[in-house]
């Protein structure tokens, strides 16, 4: 077995809950004894990205793993956890990077430990001090560097390992009941903020997620000749980016395999949730489900028609109940093909007509 330091930074949507979300995944390989966590940490971002704070820690394991199969299992942890790879030192829902292996030194394509930047980072070293003590082969170069790096360029926080985006959440609904003239305190409230923070964490689950990772794609030649692939009046339910209110409706899509590339069928259904699942637009929802599903499949033609009621429209202001609006998007092969586009607009019901 050999002590490894990984460090672990997120900085989109449940920033603690993703790094303990990969502390737990790291444990359950049966390769990786989780010895040690260090605390977790704010910190100003390092690089130059203009981007939100991370939350930080290190963790201590120890492994019969080599240090390209940790790789591995680090990288699909990363991918399980949502990780998109778009902008170098951008945002990203988990990092994880094995900083020390022992006193091993490698330099591969893939890997280099020590980590290249580990000795130019506070948010790496300050946890990882935690962890170790003098007899470490690196504590004197840890401590020198902690020392030599301006805290004004990286500053470190201690946050609660636990998200507190919850709690945050309660205060401010409680916050709202009172601003409105109500008693918190009255039995009927009680429980009401608390809920509102579950609810919350469900229906803003995809908040700072860009890539819809949940898919299984399939090749089969034959389904090359499949013209169009269609479901129809999917549900979804999303809130307005506008007053925070619900829309809601249905969601009729189809798409043209390019070679022989389809997905699993109930994987459209959780593409739906995932661009739902946020504050959004109707108008942007429909653009989302065609560039994740054009993203995905490298199919010939999408075609999205969105139909919505919005319970902002409804419920204040115009008051226009029972109003169903409508959005529709074609690209590839059904932008430019009017009969392809007549054949998927007349297997659609409006929502509410059926
Ligand atoms: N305060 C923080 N700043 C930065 C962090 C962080 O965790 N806290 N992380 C980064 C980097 O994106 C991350 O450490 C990965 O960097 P590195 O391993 O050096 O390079 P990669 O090849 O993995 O970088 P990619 O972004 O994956 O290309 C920056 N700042």
């Amino acid at each position: 077995m050999e002590d490894v330091y990984l460090s672990l930074g997120s900085n989109i949507g449940n920033r603690q809950q993703y790094l303990n979300a990969a502390i737990t995944l790291l444990g359950n390989n049966r390769q990786i004894i989780i010895e040690r966590v260090a605390n977790f940490y704010e910190t100003s971002p390092v690089g130059n990205v203009s981007q939100r704070p991370f939350v930080n820690t290190a963790v201590k394991i120890a492994t019969t793993l080599e240090p390209d199969d940790l790789l591995l299992v680090i990288h699909q942890i990363e991918k399980r956890l949502h990780r998109s790879r778009k902008i170098h030192w951008g945002p990203r829902t988990l990092d994880i990077d094995i900083i020390f292996y022992g006193q091993r030194v490698v330099h591969s394509d893939d890997l280099e430990i020590p980590h290249p930047e580990a000795f130019n980072r506070r948010f790496v070293l300050i946890p990882i001090k935690e962890l170790v003590d003098h007899s470490f082969p690196y504590y004197e170069q840890i401590t020198r560097a902690i020392t030599h790096i301006n805290s004004k360029d990286q500053e470190l926080k201690p946050v609660s390992a636990k998200d507190n985006r919850g709690n945050i959440i309660e205060r401010a609904t409680t916050s709202i009941l009172t601003a409105i003239g109500e008693d918190p305190s009255r039995a009927g409230l009680l429980e009401t903020p608390n809920r509102v923070s579950r609810m919350d964490a469900e229906i803003f689950s995809s908040v700072g997620l860009t890539d819809f990772t949940d898919y299984k794609l399939f090749h089969s030649e034959d389904s090359d000749q499949s013209k169009m692939i269609m479901m129809n009046n999917l549900p979804f339910y999303s809130m307005c980016e506008h007053h925070m209110m619900p829309f809601w409706g249905s969601v009729n899509v189809a798409y043209m395999p390019a070679n022989g590339t389809i997905i699993g069928l109930s994987k459209i259904p959780r593409l739906i949730d995932f661009v739902s699942h946020k504050l959004t637009l109707q108008e942007r929802l429909t653009d989302e489900i065609i560039d994740q599903m054009t993203r995905i499949l490298a199919p010939k033609g999408v075609a999205v028609v969105v139909d919505a009621r919005h319970m902002c429209v409804e419920m204040r202001g115009v008051k226009s109940r029972g109003a169903i609006t409508r959005t529709i998007r074609f690209s590839g092969d059904f932008e430019r093909n009017q009969a392809l586009q007549n054949e998927f607009l007349s297997a659609i019901k409006v929502t509410g007509k059926q």
